[in-house]
């Protein structure tokens, strides 16, 4: 043990379980941390600062994984496994550590857009035909990119040619899938301003992902700059027409070279964008879901609500499953009330009459853990509550059976369904299949869209693009 010096073997727990504890977690540097002390107590110098701190055991492991710890003591998780098991008093010890710990952090550099360095390419890619886009295959001259490091915190945030990452084959993102990311876009509006919608709910929700897989987070004002910073200076891939726009791609990924599992002494955070043409090039093309009942994409307490890479390779399957039966998208239900959750990359809403009341209201699932917080999905919402309950709109954020779909449905309570996501804004949907019938969901044989939908997609459309000036939309 070569990066970690103590005195005095801790009452509470053996030397090997400590260095057990250490080996697992620890990416500091040698001269990082020194131990002495006696009992349960160590004194821990951190390089990080002069202060010498008295803290516990828990402490040592959160002194060396201070950043996860935080956040885990921020996000109300449990204390790590390892150290439930060694006789702590886990309550006391962890909120002891987590002060500690917290003050450590808060001393590490954060993102400093000030230090931002641009090295330009010195082979501009030639710009393709708007019309030959296809999304996420073309990307533009340059990247973002900003390394962290447990000991070092944020290091400068570069601009550079777009390029590989080269990693060593043990990097921890290929092994336990320490990788979240962001969805977002830049649009071009009719003065030739570049505008970000609500780039802040996309940082809140990195950090919220981030910070559940033990990477670290980051000032989301500060990235919304140099991305701001990245995405003028590759403008000129923004197509002005309208329905185009930059997809942003904001990734995090673990880059500890290691095999063992624990949180990430180091991450890379990159941005990549790519130039995208409208979702429905020809107008609104309503789609036919297939309600899928035999796999499950997220459930309470798991992490659904994150936007975890690992949550969307295992979807891919049961995605293929309903397209071999000719379905563009499957809808997840979950549990044996068979609650409809969400649709591949979208919010569901279900516009209806209410069997009880027949007032109309607009539904979507609740934010209890099983579905994505999408940015669109607030977006509606809110927009819904604001223009449309005024006109006797119910906007409800509540659960909905699969089968009170389809009543309503068989009732003709049904007004419209649509889904709601940053590719496409809205996705109207013409039909479900469950269980071998289909459900009919408002729109007339000849009718792509509903009222609804169209709605929303003008108003979320016209304040991405400045029509409409709103603080959602933020000039860069
Ligand atoms: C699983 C899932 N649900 C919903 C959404 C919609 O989220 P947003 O409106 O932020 O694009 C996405 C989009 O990325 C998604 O991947």
């Amino acid at each position: 043990m070569d990066c970690v010096k103590y005195r005095d073997k801790p009452k509470s727990a053996g030397r090997s379980n400590l260095e057990l504890l250490i080996g697992h977690t620890c990416s500091l540097k040698a001269e990082s941390l020194l131990f002495c002390g006696a009992s349960d107590s160590f004194l821990v110098r951190s390089h990080l600062g002069p202060d010498i701190k008295t803290i516990d055991l828990c402490a040592v492991y959160v002194m060396k994984s201070f950043q996860l710890a935080r956040r885990q003591a921020l996000t109300g998780l449990a204390m790590p496994r390892a150290l439930s098991s060694q006789n702590i008093n886990a309550s006391r010890t962890w909120k002891r550590a987590f002060s500690a710990s917290a003050a450590a952090a808060s001393q590490l550099p954060g993102l400093d857009p000030s230090k931002l360095t641009v090295t330009k390419t010195t082979t501009p890619k030639e710009l393709m035909d708007s019309k030959d886009l296809v999304f996420g295959k073309n990307f533009t001259d340059h990247m973002l990119s900003v390394e962290w490091t447990a000991t070092d915190g944020w290091h400068t945030p570069r601009i550079i040619p777009y390029q590989n990452l080269s990693l060593d084959p043990s990097t921890c993102v290929f092994h336990y899938a320490f990788e979240c990311f962001e969805g977002m876009k830049a649009y071009k509006d009719d003065n030739g301003g570049i505008r970000l919608f609500r780039p802040n709910k996309n940082m809140e929700r990195l950090n919220k992902s981030s910070a559940r897989i033990a990477l670290p987070t980051v000032d989301g004002d500060a990235l919304i700059k140099i991305i701001g910073e990245f995405v003028k200076l590759d403008s000129r891939f923004i197509p002005a027409e309208r329905g185009y726009s930059l997809y942003l791609r904001p990734t995090m990924i673990g880059t500890q070279k290691t095999l063992g599992v624990g949180p990430p002494g180091s991450a890379l955070l990159f941005v990549i964008a790519s130039p995208v043409g409208p979702y429905y090039p020809t107008g609104f093309k309503a789609i036919s879901l297939e309600a899928t009942d035999y796999a499950v994409r997220a459930w309470p307490g798991g992490v659904g609500d994150k936007k975890l890479g690992a949550n969307y390779a295992p979807c891919i399957l049961p995605q293929l499953e309903a397209a071999s039966r000719g379905f563009q998208q499957n809808l997840w239900l979950f549990g044996e009330e068979e609650y409809v959750t969400e649709v591949g990359t979208m919010n569901l809403f279900i516009a209806l009459k209410n069997k009880e009341t027949g007032q109309k209201e607009l539904i979507t699932a609740p934010l209890d853990g099983t579905i994505l917080e999408g940015v669109t999905r607030d977006s509606v919402l809110t927009l819904a509550r604001e223009r449309l309950g005024p006109k006797g709109w119910n906007i409800s954020e509540r659960k909905i059976r699969m089968s009170e779909v389809a009543e309503a449905s068989e009732e003709g309570r049904m007004i419209e369904v649509f889904g709601a996501g940053t590719a496409a804004i809205v996705s109207p949907v013409r039909n479900i299949s469950y269980r071998g019938k289909m459900v009919e969901c408002g729109l007339k044989e000849d009718q792509e869209a509903g009222e609804i939908a169209l709605q929303m997609k003008n108003w979320i459309e016209g304040i991405q693009y400045g029509d409409e000036q709103n603080p959602w939309s933020v000039v860069i």
